[in-house]
Parts: structure tokens; C-alpha cells; sequence
């Protein structure tokens, strides 16, 4: 697994050779400043970081400890639950939704559990056809019905579906767009309404996918769908396809969530676990020479 994190942030870093050329033993604030901002660290966050630091050389261990206060949220802990485990998965239409919702069924699928799927988002006949696409290729089931028919009839019979036969895992897509805000609001909420009829405690968690090529603008966004529905952990992904690997740490601050997983690539195994330190130890070593 190790490395995954590291490889995809090879953009990032380039971005911060731009500015930061030369490794060092320690910069200026300036220089850090330009750093972060550079890895597409929301301006705001990078002066709270900057203004709690008293030093006028900034040392990797300096800069590791704050970078790392700022992901605190970042881990998550798994509810107390009865199986099946159900999973509502939220984001904009093209965030990459349906690719990750195939990633994480992969996953649970080579740890040996029973996975179903369920295709919620009703509104687009392509987001249907594409989840279905996907199931058939990983040979995993799937609830699916029309479009335009009732997202959360889905959801009701997912679960029902899993619950009768023994699966252990349930992964429900929902639309990224209705005809309004106010629409997808009351939808989502419905949804999560009948989870909890068809399986009470259901969702256990629901994830927000944030397209990670869209850095910092992703979080107006992501408190939106906060607000909607609650969002329980995040998924970031296309990490490897960006520059603004930073915005991970503003994201996070942000929205007090944790980083549940990374999206490495396009294939169903390049999802990661977002382990912070490897992702902050991984920017800090394309920064800092080591210490003599
Ligand atoms: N490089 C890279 N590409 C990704 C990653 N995740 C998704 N993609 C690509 O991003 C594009 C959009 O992904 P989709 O999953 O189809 O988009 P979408 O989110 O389904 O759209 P909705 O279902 O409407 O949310 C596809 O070409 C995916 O292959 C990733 O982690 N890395």
C-alpha cells in the first residue's frame, strides 16, 4: 500500500518546485507561505498556520507538527452497527462518484464481503447505465430501476435486498443534480429517511466525493452538502491528476471531516486510505533537505 499517497502527488510537488526549487533545512515564512499557497492551501488556513509560528526559520519538524494539527479530524471511527454496513455516497455530478463507488466495492469485495449496489441516482439515465456497467464487471449485484423513478425506492430495496440474503455491505449512489438545490436537499433527505425505515441505524456513513482537481473551490460545495444531509467522511479523488494536493489540508480544517480514502488513478484498485502522515511526510520530503 505505501507509496500510493506519495505517487500521487507528484503534480503537487512539481507545483512547489516552481516556487521551492532547492530543498533546504529551513525557510523563511515568506518562503513557506509561497509553499503552501502554491500546493493550493486555502489562503486563510496558510495565515493560521504562519501567525502560530514564532520561529523565523521554519524547520521540517515545525512545519510537520502544524501541517499535521490541521488534518486532527482527519480520523475516522466506524459506528457501532448491525449488517449490513449501508453507505450513501453524495457529490456533484463528474466528482467521480460512480468510478469510486466501484473502487469501494472492489475493496470490500477482495476482503472477502458480500456487496450489493444501488443505483439511487434516478435523475440520469447514465449514471444508471454506467453503476450497472460497473457491477457487471466487477460481478457484483445491483438494484437499478428506471429513470425518474423514486431514488429512494431504490435505497428501500437495496437494503431489503441485502438484508434478506446476507450481504454485508450495501453502496447506494444518489444524484449529484436535481432541477434545484431545494430538490436534491429533500431528496437526499428522504433517502436518508428510508435507510433508516428499511434498516434501523442505516446510513452508517455517508461519504462526500470532492473532485480533488478542483482544489480549494470544492469546499462552498462540500458545506452545502454538509448542510443537506451530514456528511460523515469525505473521499477525494483524481489526487493523482492534480496540483492542488494542498487543498486536502484546507478541505479537511474546513469541514472538521476526515479523509476517509483517495482517489489514485482510474482502475478499481486505486483507492488509498488517506493516511496523514504519509501524505504529510510526502510533501515535507519534497520541501526540506534532511537535517546534517
Ligand atoms: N486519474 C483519476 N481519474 C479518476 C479518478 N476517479 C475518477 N476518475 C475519472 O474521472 C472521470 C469521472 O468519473 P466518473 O466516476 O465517471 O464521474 P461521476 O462522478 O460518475 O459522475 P457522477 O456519477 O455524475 O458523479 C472518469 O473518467 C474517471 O475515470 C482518480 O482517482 N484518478
Amino acid at each position: 500500500m505505501f507509496g500510493f499517497i506519495k505517487k500521487s502527488l507528484n503534480k503537487t510537488v512539481d507545483a512547489i518546485k516552481t516556487v521551492a526549487p532547492k530543498r533546504k533545512i529551513s525557510f523563511t515564512k515568506d518562503e513557506i507561505e509561497d509553499i503552501l499557497l502554491e500546493a493550493d492551501v486555502e489562503y486563510e488556513l496558510v495565515e493560521i498556520i504562519l501567525r502560530e509560528i514564532y520561529q523565523d526559520k521554519i524547520t521540517r519538524e515545525i512545519l510537520r507538527s502544524k501541517l499535521l494539527a490541521t488534518l486532527r479530524y482527519a480520523e475516522y471511527k466506524e459506528p457501532q452497527y448491525t449488517p449490513p454496513f449501508v453507505e450513501l455516497i453524495v457529490g456533484v455530478n463528474g466528482a467521480g462518484k460512480t468510478t469510486t463507488i466501484a473502487k469501494l466495492a472492489q475493496r470490500y469485495k477482495n476482503e472477502g464481503k458480500k456487496v450489493i449496489l444501488g443505483a439511487g441516482d434516478t435523475f440520469r439515465a447514465a449514471a444508471i447505465e454506467q453503476l450497472t456497467l460497473w457491477a457487471k464487471r466487477l460481478d457484483i449485484p445491483i438494484v437499478a430501476s428506471k429513470q425518474g423513478h423514486d431514488s429512494s425506492a431504490v435505497a428501500y430495496d437495496v437494503i431489503d435486498s441485502a438484508k434478506a440474503k446476507g450481504f454485508d455491505n450495501v453502496i447506494i449512489d444518489t444524484a449529484g443534480r436535481l432541477h434545484t438545490q431545494t430538490n436534491l436537499a429533500n431528496e437526499l433527505k428522504k433517502i436518508n429517511r428510508i435507510c433508516d425505515k428499511a434498516h434501523a441505524g442505516a446510513p452508517h456513513r455517508t461519504i462526500l466525493i470532492i473532485d480533488g482537481t478542483q482544489g480549494n473551490s470544492a469546499i462552498s460545495q462540500a458545506k452545502a452538502f454538509h448542510d443537506m444531509i451530514g456528511i460523515d467522511g469525505i473521499i477525494i479523488t483524481k489526487l493523482d491528476g492534480t496540483a492542488k494536493g494542498g487543498s486536502i489540508f484546507s478541505i479537511a480544517y474546513a469541514l472538521e471531516l476526515p479523509i476517509l480514502f483517495v482517489g489514485t488513478g482510474e482502475q478499481p484498485e486505486n483507492l488509498t486510505p488517506f493516511d496523514k502522515y504519509e501524505f504529510v511526510d510526502s510533501l515535507l520530503d519534497a520541501i526540506f533537505d534532511q537535517e546534517k
